[in-house]
Protein backbone atom coordinates (compact mmCIF):
# COMPACT_ATOMS: atom_id res chain seq x y z
CA UNK A 1 0.00 0.00 0.00
CA UNK A 2 1.08 3.64 -1.37
CA UNK A 3 0.78 6.36 0.93
CA UNK A 4 -0.12 9.74 -0.61
CA UNK A 5 3.22 11.68 -0.37
CA UNK A 6 5.00 7.88 -1.86
CA UNK A 7 3.02 8.01 -4.88
CA UNK A 8 3.62 12.35 -5.10
CA UNK A 9 7.42 11.56 -4.93
CA UNK A 10 7.22 8.46 -7.35
CA UNK A 11 4.75 10.41 -10.07
CA UNK A 12 7.61 13.27 -9.51
CA UNK A 13 10.69 11.26 -9.97
CA UNK A 14 8.91 10.04 -12.94
CA UNK A 15 8.32 13.07 -14.93
CA UNK A 16 11.82 13.83 -14.18
CA UNK A 17 13.21 11.00 -15.52
CA UNK A 18 15.50 10.91 -12.95
CA UNK A 19 18.95 11.27 -14.24
CA UNK A 20 21.95 9.70 -12.28
CA UNK A 21 25.54 9.37 -13.68
CA UNK A 22 25.95 5.83 -14.22
CA UNK A 23 23.33 4.31 -11.92
CA UNK A 24 21.75 1.57 -13.12
CA UNK A 25 20.05 0.29 -9.97
CA UNK A 26 16.12 0.02 -10.08
CA UNK A 27 14.59 1.08 -6.86
CA UNK A 28 12.67 -1.78 -5.56
CA UNK A 29 9.30 -0.35 -4.05
CA UNK A 30 6.43 -1.51 -2.13
CA UNK A 31 4.27 -4.44 -3.55
CA UNK A 32 6.58 -4.69 -5.96
CA UNK A 33 5.81 -1.55 -7.55
CA UNK A 34 9.67 -0.04 -9.52
CA UNK A 35 10.42 1.95 -11.58
CA UNK A 36 13.30 2.47 -13.99
CA UNK A 37 16.58 5.18 -13.35
CA UNK A 38 17.29 5.66 -16.93
CA UNK A 39 21.28 5.83 -16.96
CA UNK A 40 23.08 9.13 -18.35
CA UNK A 41 26.08 9.25 -19.82
CA UNK A 42 28.39 12.24 -20.16
CA UNK A 43 31.47 11.50 -22.88
CA UNK A 44 33.82 13.50 -24.41
CA UNK A 45 34.30 12.67 -28.16
CA UNK A 46 37.31 13.28 -30.23
CA UNK A 47 37.60 14.02 -34.07
CA UNK A 48 41.08 13.46 -34.57
CA UNK A 49 42.81 15.38 -37.42
CA UNK A 50 45.57 13.97 -39.15
CA UNK A 51 47.86 16.51 -41.72
CA UNK A 52 46.41 14.51 -44.45
CA UNK A 53 43.12 15.70 -43.58
CA UNK A 54 42.28 12.36 -42.36
CA UNK A 55 39.51 11.85 -39.22
CA UNK A 56 40.72 8.53 -36.97
CA UNK A 57 37.78 6.45 -36.33
CA UNK A 58 37.51 3.30 -34.22
CA UNK A 59 35.08 0.17 -34.20
CA UNK A 60 33.81 -0.75 -30.23
CA UNK A 61 34.10 -4.25 -29.32
CA UNK A 62 32.29 -6.95 -31.44
CA UNK A 63 31.01 -8.13 -27.56
CA UNK A 64 30.17 -4.96 -26.04
CA UNK A 65 27.05 -2.44 -25.65
CA UNK A 66 26.91 -1.11 -29.78
CA UNK A 67 29.49 -3.74 -30.41
CA UNK A 68 30.36 -3.67 -34.17
CA UNK A 69 29.69 0.09 -34.61
CA UNK A 70 32.29 2.52 -35.73
CA UNK A 71 32.61 5.49 -33.50
CA UNK A 72 34.36 8.60 -32.62
CA UNK A 73 37.39 7.61 -30.06
CA UNK A 74 36.11 9.34 -26.22
CA UNK A 75 34.67 8.14 -23.03
CA UNK A 76 32.98 9.10 -19.79
CA UNK A 77 33.81 12.24 -18.44
CA UNK A 78 35.37 11.32 -14.74
CA UNK A 79 34.04 13.49 -11.97
CA UNK A 80 36.43 16.89 -10.53
CA UNK A 81 37.66 16.25 -14.73
CA UNK A 82 36.85 19.27 -17.31
CA UNK A 83 35.54 17.63 -20.82
CA UNK A 84 39.15 18.00 -22.58
CA UNK A 85 40.73 16.52 -20.02
CA UNK A 86 38.70 13.94 -20.28
CA UNK A 87 39.33 13.39 -24.07
CA UNK A 88 43.09 13.90 -23.57
CA UNK A 89 42.99 11.09 -21.67
CA UNK A 90 40.93 8.77 -23.37
CA UNK A 91 42.96 9.26 -26.26
CA UNK A 92 46.12 7.85 -24.28
CA UNK A 93 44.46 5.34 -22.46
CA UNK A 94 42.47 3.92 -26.00
CA UNK A 95 44.73 4.26 -28.43
CA UNK A 96 48.25 5.29 -26.84
CA UNK A 97 48.44 8.88 -29.04
CA UNK A 98 49.03 12.18 -28.45
CA UNK A 99 46.29 14.62 -29.07
CA UNK A 100 45.98 18.50 -28.86
CA UNK A 101 42.36 19.00 -28.07
CA UNK A 102 40.86 22.32 -30.02
CA UNK A 103 37.63 23.91 -30.47
CA UNK A 104 34.41 22.40 -29.24
CA UNK A 105 32.48 21.01 -32.88
CA UNK A 106 28.94 20.36 -30.96
CA UNK A 107 27.12 19.21 -28.01
CA UNK A 108 24.57 16.28 -28.62
CA UNK A 109 22.03 15.16 -26.09
CA UNK A 110 20.23 11.79 -27.46
CA UNK A 111 18.28 9.22 -25.97
CA UNK A 112 18.85 5.64 -26.43
CA UNK A 113 16.34 2.92 -25.84
CA UNK A 114 17.60 2.59 -22.31
CA UNK A 115 20.25 5.24 -21.80
CA UNK A 116 20.84 8.51 -22.46
CA UNK A 117 23.99 10.60 -23.29
CA UNK A 118 25.58 13.55 -23.56
CA UNK A 119 28.47 13.78 -26.46
CA UNK A 120 30.55 16.60 -26.22
CA UNK A 121 32.75 16.23 -29.80
CA UNK A 122 35.80 18.41 -29.59
CA UNK A 123 37.96 18.83 -33.22
CA UNK A 124 41.54 17.58 -32.08
CA UNK A 125 45.20 17.11 -33.62
CA UNK A 126 47.11 14.01 -33.72
CA UNK A 127 50.55 14.88 -32.51
CA UNK A 128 52.54 12.04 -31.74
CA UNK A 129 52.26 8.26 -31.51
CA UNK A 130 51.11 5.31 -33.90
CA UNK A 131 47.13 4.75 -32.90
CA UNK A 132 46.97 1.44 -31.22
CA UNK A 133 43.49 -0.58 -31.08
CA UNK A 134 44.10 -0.82 -27.30
CA UNK A 135 40.34 -0.92 -26.14
CA UNK A 136 38.65 -1.39 -29.79
CA UNK A 137 38.57 -3.98 -32.62
CA UNK A 138 40.03 -1.85 -35.37
CA UNK A 139 41.47 1.94 -35.95
CA UNK A 140 41.13 3.58 -38.91
CA UNK A 141 41.94 7.36 -41.03
CA UNK A 142 39.37 8.17 -43.31
CA UNK A 143 38.19 11.25 -44.94
CA UNK A 144 34.67 12.84 -44.35
CA UNK A 145 32.98 11.22 -47.82
CA UNK A 146 34.15 7.72 -46.39
CA UNK A 147 32.54 8.20 -43.21
CA UNK A 148 29.10 6.89 -45.10
CA UNK A 149 30.62 3.27 -45.18
CA UNK A 150 30.50 3.10 -42.22
CA UNK A 151 27.58 2.22 -39.18
CA UNK A 152 27.96 4.59 -36.46
CA UNK A 153 25.30 4.99 -33.63
CA UNK A 154 22.30 6.97 -33.95
CA UNK A 155 23.25 9.98 -32.27
CA UNK A 156 26.67 10.15 -34.47
CA UNK A 157 24.53 11.44 -37.21
CA UNK A 158 24.40 14.82 -35.62
CA UNK A 159 28.11 14.83 -35.06
CA UNK A 160 28.83 13.78 -38.75
CA UNK A 161 26.23 16.67 -40.45
CA UNK A 162 27.96 19.33 -38.24
CA UNK A 163 31.38 18.22 -39.40
CA UNK A 164 30.30 18.60 -43.15
CA UNK A 165 29.03 22.05 -42.42
CA UNK A 166 32.20 23.23 -40.31
CA UNK A 167 34.65 22.00 -43.66
N1 LIG B 1 33.16 7.44 -27.71
C1 LIG B 1 32.01 7.53 -28.34
N2 LIG B 1 30.85 7.15 -27.72
C2 LIG B 1 29.73 7.28 -28.42
C3 LIG B 1 29.69 7.80 -29.74
N3 LIG B 1 28.40 7.82 -30.17
C4 LIG B 1 27.63 7.31 -29.15
O1 LIG B 1 26.43 7.17 -29.16
N4 LIG B 1 28.45 6.97 -28.08
C5 LIG B 1 27.97 6.38 -26.85
C6 LIG B 1 28.27 4.90 -26.77
C7 LIG B 1 28.49 4.66 -25.28
O2 LIG B 1 27.26 4.41 -24.68
C8 LIG B 1 29.01 5.99 -24.79
C9 LIG B 1 30.52 5.96 -24.65
O3 LIG B 1 30.84 5.36 -23.46
P1 LIG B 1 32.06 4.40 -23.27
O4 LIG B 1 32.53 3.85 -24.57
O5 LIG B 1 33.07 5.02 -22.40
O6 LIG B 1 31.46 3.30 -22.38
P2 LIG B 1 30.43 2.14 -22.70
O7 LIG B 1 29.04 2.62 -22.40
O8 LIG B 1 30.64 1.61 -24.08
O9 LIG B 1 30.88 1.01 -21.71
P3 LIG B 1 30.95 0.99 -20.12
O10 LIG B 1 32.21 1.70 -19.74
O11 LIG B 1 29.67 1.64 -19.59
O12 LIG B 1 31.01 -0.47 -19.82
O13 LIG B 1 28.61 6.97 -25.74
C10 LIG B 1 30.90 8.19 -30.36
O14 LIG B 1 30.99 8.62 -31.51
N5 LIG B 1 32.04 8.03 -29.62
MG1 LIG C 1 35.08 4.70 -25.02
Amino acid sequence: MLFGWEKCAILLLSSLRLRTGQLTTQLNLPMSETFSVIPHKIIGVAVIWNNQGQILIDRRRAEGLMGGLWEFPGGKVEPGETVEECIQREIEEELGIEIAVGDRLITIDHDYTKFRVTLTVHHCRHLTGEPQPIECDEIRWVNLEQLDHYTFPEANIQIINALRQSS
